[in-house]
């Protein structure tokens, strides 16, 4: 079955984490369909997140980028309760895939982070949908740096 991704990110993002995700999806599944919608900021995806739902995609990619002060956590979380909603009332999985600005030290840094989270969760999704996510429970696998790995006592 062709497996169709929506994806949703900002122009308030300072990296184009979709481009990744979408080149990751690709080589995993090559046949995999993409819609995409981009708006302004975090507070304007749950919307977008829902007019791919409702074209019919099976699961939905977030990409969201906070800034560092109050006002933008607010944001993040506020927003975030209307992408958890969708997920309940539509039945459909949306990974969110956000990088928040006070995560680094720097650009390069901040850079580095967009780019693997959102090739990691582009790999979570496809291993998701087809039921092969289980193999990796406990393994302490982290997107945006390295894993570290599981406890084992
Ligand atoms: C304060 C603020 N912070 C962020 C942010 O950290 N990340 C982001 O993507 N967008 C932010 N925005 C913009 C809002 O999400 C939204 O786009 C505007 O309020 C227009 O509806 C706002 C207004």
């Amino acid at each position: 079955m062709t497996l169709r991704v929506g994806i949703v990110d900002t122009t308030f993002a300072r990296v184009d984490m979709a481009r990744y995700a979408i080149e990751e999806l690709r080589n995993n599944d090559p046949s995999v369909v993409i819609e995409r919608i981009t708006v302004p900021g975090f507070k304007n995806t749950p919307w977008a997140a829902k007019q791919l739902i409702n074209r019919g995609v099976d699961a939905v990619m977030v990409f969201g980028w906070i800034g560092p002060s109050l006002t933008d956590k607010i944001t993040y979380a506020v927003a975030s309760m209307g992408l958890i909603m969708l997920q309940i009332e539509y039945d459909k999985p949306i990974i969110d895939v956000t990088v928040h600005e006070d995560e680094a030290r720097d650009e390069r840094e901040l850079f580095d982070i967009a780019v693997d989270r959102s090739r990691k969760h582009a790999r979570n999704l496809i291993l998701m949908l087809r039921g092969e996510l289980t193999k990796w429970a406990g393994m302490g696998l982290r997107q945006g740096r390295p894993d570290v790995g599981p406890i084992i006592r």
